[in-house]
């Protein structure tokens, strides 16, 4: 069954056909990514499920309600959640009061003289901690951790908005390729356990056909093939247009619901 369903996307910016007709569904419980050579319209395809870019036609469907011109929060709360980099202020927070925020946030408590963010869902934080192994740093402040425990964190804290689709923007750009697979492999574990779907961008192809179940590829704003691994390092038209008739890697991808 499909969670989320892309209609006829289109985004022009002035002359520039940015996003193309594009059409596709993600499954419930999949790990699909969406690669593209540089410009070939990922991150303006992504802002458009999630409410921050409205396309010019086309619609998105969450669980088959639309939701196509919804305004970003609203988005958010229906399901469709997102990663987001730890920012300034969340840094000087602890790890785990960043989850905790989250959490309030989630359950749209507001924090007030008598409510002490410290108590506040910090069992449900700690479980979510644990999920992504970060549960021994719980009181480190979250400037303190290295990057591949901070995307962790991020992930911790996307998760406690209990998505029903994630959307998963380069998660593993700036990351050593050893955190790369590790991020992607718990990704992965938490996708098929959970019941979460992910829609991941990512330029790294052993990461991509590592650990994607299903591969979408998008060039000039057009969706050229869909597929799993082996069919999208067969097809022709991917090598000679996206990489430049290149071979592509061998590894197996995973199957939908199986533990990479
Ligand atoms: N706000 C905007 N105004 C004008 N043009 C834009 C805007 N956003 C994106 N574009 C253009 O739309 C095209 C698609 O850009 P987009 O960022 O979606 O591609 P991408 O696949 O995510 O690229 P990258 O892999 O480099 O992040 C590019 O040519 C880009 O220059």
């Amino acid at each position: 069954m499909s969670v989320l369903t892309v209609t006829g996307l289109t985004k022009r910016f002035g002359g520039l056909l940015a996003v193309s007709d594009v059409t596709f569904a993600l499954g419930s419980g999949e790990f699909l990514a969406l690669i593209g050579p540089n410009g070939a319209g990922k991150t303006t395809c992504f802002n458009m499920l999630n409410g921050y870019i409205r396309p010019d036609s086309g619609t998105v469907a969450l669980e088959g309600r639309t939701i196509t011109g919804m305004p970003p929060r609203a988005v958010w709360r229906l399901g469709v959640g997102r990663t987001f980099q730890i920012t300034q202020t969340f840094a000087s927070m602890t790890v785990a009061e960043n989850v905790q925020m989250a959490l309030i946030s989630h359950h749209r408590r507001t924090l007030s003289m008598f409510a002490r963010a410290t108590r506040l869902y910090r069992a449900e934080a700690d479980a979510l901690l644990d999920r992504v192994g970060m549960l021994q740093h719980a009181e480190r402040g979250a400037n303190t951790l290295a990057y591949g425990d901070l995307k962790r964190l991020e992930l911790a804290v996307a998760l406690a908005h209990r998505p029903k689709v994630l959307l998963m923007d380069e998660p593993t750009a700036g990351m050593a390729p050893a955190e790369r697979t590790a991020l992607m492999a718990l990704t992965g574990e938490i996708v098929a356990s959970e019941g979460v779907s992910v829609l991941f961008t990512e330029h790294d192809m052993d990461v991509v056909f590592a650990h994607a179940h299903r591969i979408l590829v998008l060039n000039r704003g057009e969706l050229i093939a869909e597929g799993t691994g082996p069919e999208i390092r067969a097809n022709r038209t991917v090598q000679d247009v996206y990489l430049g008739g290149g071979t592509l890697m061998s590894s197996t991808p995973p199957q939908p619901g199986a533990t990479p």
